[in-house]
């Protein structure tokens, strides 16, 4: 398919000769307007290069710019405006798409270079709650992107498995706890004793200095208290693992804290010989007060180490080992100072590629208005929450569709669909309001709406191929354009073709929602032309010429819904 910016940018470009081609690439617009063009030059903003007011740069090319894809040009107040051929636009865009399939959308802009992720990362012995949801919805959005633009990923989850809450844990394990009580209640007894700790802790202060003195054993590997923290740690991940597997998620490593451990005295040392760190009362931190930022401790005074060492270790660590063109930390908004002390930390140990540290922060998530701590422990649980939103599914589905078959897993996919289009719905960095009524909702602007309009499609396909499948046969290629003019089908067929340049907009700005927020226009434009046009129209010319543009919308709504972690039923 061909990349009609790209072609007329290079065209232009000849002809002004002041710009070069990726100049006037970024200047073209795609008009929001029908009957502004499909392309579209703003001349104004060449004119100081130029010389030349605005409309006269539009009149001259005018003149000169011409080619098999353009139908016409108009130059109207300073703007040019290039419709394209409409009936070549269509042949190239269904061809395009029914040759590349599953691959339609990709491209090979990274050539096999490395980037590392490391997202959802919850901590032990407390429970996956809903931001740690987002930073996985987010972190697997971008790996399914980078990975579909050509670029090899490496999704790490960096377990929160260490640090002096385990120190806690273990000494209300000991004061309070029991080994059939663990046993049984998993992470939520673990919870209730890490509770019970800071509510003791209070009266108490006595336990906190217990529960650093454990974690220091922890560290060193102490015979009783390593394998409790082991146990812990197994206990947790199983759960973990249910929730993972409920939303389809994998990793490439689950080296969390703990892996690091065993390298980040070597890190310590570096840094010491660096003459970075300052002592302060038995404890070593980094000033950072010439960067307007609070010091990083770095070293606690009874030696153990903290979330920044961790994560300073951790990032040498991953540069060696995988060579990483861009390091992407996906979390909550709140950890943006942590992420910024540690990367100045990197520059400031001499590393050039600490500029290809990137921290990209999310908004908080409530739920109906209700805030998630987790040291009160009223926290959501995460799979709760999808257990219910695939109970409401069901529901629904029993209600409307009894007769589904895998009623199960299609109440699966659209329940936890929804939960993640929830998610991704808005720019990242926005804070959000779960709300069950609006994301279940099939009509909204939500993830059901997207899949209910792809197995609409898979529908249609079906019944034209008398029941059997939604494929469509191999002399189906050849589609007279001339049958998809109408103007909601040029609408369906303009969305298609925006699919490319949509899913690189999303990389450059790590901004999955680009893809999401494109699902929904494209499956409002299928909607619209969908209820203005019969598909199976007698004449097989024109029902064969609808089908296809069927076809490329499943297509793309299936690649789409895959980019974002979603997946995309054929019958509901
Ligand atoms: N390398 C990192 N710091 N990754 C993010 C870790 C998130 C942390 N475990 C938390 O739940 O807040």
């Amino acid at each position: 398919m061909k990349n009609y910016k790209k072609l007329i940018a290079s065209q232009l470009s000849s002809l002004i000769q002041v710009s070069e081609e990726n100049d006037v690439l970024s200047l073209l617009e795609y008009p929001l307007n029908q009957g502004m063009g499909d392309i579209s030059l703003p001349c104004f903003k060449l004119s100081k290069k130029m010389g030349k007011p605005p409309q006269v740069i539009a009149n001259e090319l005018k003149e000169k710019l011409n080619g098999d894809d353009i139908e016409r040009v108009e130059a109207v107040s300073g703007y040019l405006n290039i419709y394209l051929d409409k009936k070549r636009f269509a042949a190239d865009i269904v061809n395009g798409i029914l040759q590349e399939q599953d691959r339609f959308g990709s491209q090979n802009i990274g050539q096999g270079r490395t980037i590392v992720i490391d997202y959802s990362s919850p901590n032990i012995a407390k429970p996956f709650h809903v931001g740690h949801l987002r930073s996985t919805v987010i972190g697997n959005a971008l790996y399914q992107i980078f990975s579909f633009l050509g670029y090899k990923c490496i999704g790490i989850n960096h377990l929160g498995d260490w640090g002096t809450q385990f120190g806690k844990l273990i000494v209300a394990y000991q004061r309070w706890g029991n080994k059939e009580d663990v046993e049984k209640g998993a992470i939520d007894e673990l919870l209730r004793l890490y509770v019970k700790f800071h509510d003791e802790a209070e009266t108490n202060p006595d336990l906190e200095d217990q529960a650093r003195a454990l974690f220091v054993k922890i560290e060193k590997g102490d015979a009783e208290a390593f394998p409790l923290w082991e146990w812990f740690v197994d206990i947790s991940l199983k759960e973990f693992q249910k929730i993972y597997d409920l939303l389809g998620v994998s990793f490439d490593s689950f080296a969390g804290e703990s892996f690091y451990n065993n390298k980040m005295g070597s890190v310590v040392e570096e840094l010491h010989k660096k003459k970075m760190l300052v002592e302060d009362e038995g404890a070593w931190l980094i000033r950072l007060d010439d960067y307007n930022m609070p010091p990083a401790l770095m070293v606690k005074k009874d030696g153990s180490s903290l979330y920044h060492t961790r994560d300073v270790t951790a990032a040498i660590y991953r540069q060696s080992t995988f060579h990483f063109e861009k390091a992407l930390y996906v979390t909550d908004y709140a950890q943006s100072l942590h992420f910024q002390q540690w990367f100045k930390i990197i520059e400031l140990m001499g590393y050039e590629w600490s500029k290809d540290l990137v921290h990209v922060p999310f908004g908080r998530v409530s739920l109906d208005g209700m805030s998630l701590s987790t040291r009160k422990g009223n926290v959501v649980k995460l799979e709760d929450l999808l257990q219910q939103a695939i109970r409401k599914i069901h529901t629904i589905i029993e209600a409307k569709n009894s007769n589904l078959e895998n009623k199960e897993e299609v109440a699966r996919q659209i329940g936890v669909g929804a939960v993640i289009f929830n998610d991704l719905s808005g720019n990242r960095i926005k804070d959000i309001v779960f709300s069950w009524e609006e994301a279940l909702n099939f009509e909204g602007e939500t993830g059901p709406y997207i899949q209910y309009t792809h197995a609409r499609a898979c529908s249609v396909l079906r019944k034209a191929n008398g029941g059997a499948s939604i494929q469509l046969i191999e002399q189906d290629l050849q589609i007279d354009p001339a049958l998809i003019q109408e103007k909601e089908t040029i609408g369906v067929l303009k969305e298609l073709y925006f699919f490319t340049e949509r899913i690189e907009q999303a990389m450059v700005k790590l901004e999955p929602s680009i893809v999401s927020r494109y699902l929904i226009d494209l499956a409002q434009a299928f909607n619209r032309f969908y209820h203005d046009h019969s598909i199976l129209v007698e004449d097989p010319a024109l029902r064969l010429a609808r089908l296809s543009i069927v076809k490329c919308v499943q297509i793309t709504l299936r690649n789409g819904l895959r980019l974002i972690g979603l997946e995309s039923p054929e019958k509901l």
